[in-house]
């Protein structure tokens, strides 16, 4: 295990959290849309209009199969957890936690972003509905499951470095689902 990926629906603050989870564990930190856009030159609105949301899909999976072998913190965008290849290939190689936010705090945060094209081209009601139909996805995708619910992003930062550093202080402890302890395993 080397890897920290920070899972769930836009907005639930895995960019945020990320940042300052690298901050205090002196990890270094990679957003995935951040290195993407990078990669292509181009912004994730612009992705989708020009390739289509399928290749950006695509180049999630690229990301995580392609991606050095370094111990850091990867915020994922939040489609990544949908496809059984990307969940398995972040369970295989890191510990991964949902960052599980209600839909009422989601929305107030996304709701005028201008840089996520599904907020773009959806309302509230069909972003709601995306949301509870990926909800399950996120929670299978994860060794973890955070409630932010009420929770700053300072308490959520803490609370993660808190069991990074119980899982890592365990001579036994692996990578994948089975090492985790039965106490805290999903
Ligand atoms: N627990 C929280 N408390 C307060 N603000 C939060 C919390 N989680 C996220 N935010 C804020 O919501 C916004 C969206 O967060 P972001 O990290 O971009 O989400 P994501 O990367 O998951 O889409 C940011 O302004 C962030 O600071
Ligand atoms: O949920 C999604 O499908 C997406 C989430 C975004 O990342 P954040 O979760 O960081 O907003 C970004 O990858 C893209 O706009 C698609
Ligand atoms: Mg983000």
């Amino acid at each position: 295990m080397n890897k920290v990926y920070l899972v769930g629906f836009m907005g639930c603050g895995k960019s945020a959290i990320g940042k300052r989870l690298s901050f205090y564990t002196k990890l270094p930190f990679y957003d995935m849309d951040h290195e993407i856009v990078q990669k292509t030159g181009m912004t994730i609105p612009q992705i989708f209009e020009t390739y289509g949301e399928e290749r950006f899909r695509d180049m999630e999976t690229e990301f995580l199969q392609t991606f050095r072998d370094e111990m850091c913190i990867i915020a994922t965008g939040g489609g990544v957890a949908m496809r059984k290849e990307n969940r398995k290939l972040m369970r295989e190689s890191g510990l991964v936690f949902f960052l599980d936010a209600p839909f009422r705090d989601i929305w107030r945060r996304i709701a005028t972003d201008k840089n996520r094209p599904i907020v773009q081209r959806s309302t509230r009601s069909e972003v709601e509905k995306l949301y509870q139909k990926r909800y399950n996805a996120y929670k299978e995708s994860a060794h973890f499951v955070v409630l932010t619910r009420q929770r700053s992003l300072s308490k959520v930062t803490e609370y993660i470095a808190f069991q990074m550093e119980r899982l890592s202080g365990k001579p036994d402890f692996q990578p994948g689902p089975r090492s985790m302890p039965r106490s805290t395993q999903k």
